[in-house]
């Protein structure tokens, strides 16, 4: 009977906990790049996913064009950033995460990308109360001041490159050999 009581009021693991079959983080970050999948950039398709304290979803979306013009806009890339390529127009998984929240807010909350968060997004994250960045990837194409600046924004809540549960078993067993010599 101490036990049933015990687990009923267990609020249920932590993120990153490995639940049986599978690591929440990792059942997040699946989501994101599940999500990813619905954008119509046909070169990077980008997810988010943000999760609250308890492990709850309250948040998700992925890269497209405002909402109502998705056919207004070219998805062309390329360097010059112009006015005839996607970039002055696409909204960022990250931005259209945080404003399809469902809860009040997202203060104190997990977002998981799939991508690590440009300048601009770092800016919104940060202004949203988001406590935690969880990536996957650090693309290098990037612009180097962007991404320097994303840095620095993030450097207060310390951005986390995410590692499914066998890529961390596979590190550690490579870390530790060189800690007991
Ligand atoms: N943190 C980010 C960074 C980029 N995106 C989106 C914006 C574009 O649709 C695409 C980047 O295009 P690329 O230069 O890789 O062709 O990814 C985002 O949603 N979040």
């Amino acid at each position: 009977m101490a036990q049933k009581i015990n687990q009923a009021k267990d609020p249920g693991p932590p993120h990153g906990a490995v639940t049986g079959q599978y690591a929440d983080e990792e059942y997040f970050m699946n989501v994101a790049l599940l999500f990813a999948k619905k954008s119509r950039d046909p070169k990077s398709k980008v997810g988010a996913c943000i999760v609250n304290e308890e492990g709850k979803i309250v948040g998700i979306g992925h890269n497209k064009m405002p909402n109502g013009r998705e056919d207004d806009f070219p998805w062309k890339r390329g360097g010059s950033r112009g006015l005839d390529t996607k970039y002055p127009y696409v909204c960022h998984a990250e931005l259209n995460a945080i404003m399809n929240k469902t809860s009040v807010d997202v203060k104190g909350c997990t977002i998981y990308v799939t991508r690590f968060p440009c300048n601009e997004c770092a800016k919104a994250i940060i202004q949203s109360g988001i406590k935690h960045v969880v990536y996957l990837s650090k693309p290098s194409a990037e612009d180097p001041i962007e991404r320097e600046a994303a840095e620095r924004l993030l450097s207060g809540i310390g951005p986390r490159q995410f590692l499914s549960k066998t890529e961390a078993d596979e590190l550690l067993k490579s870390i530790l050999p060189a800690l007991n010599e």
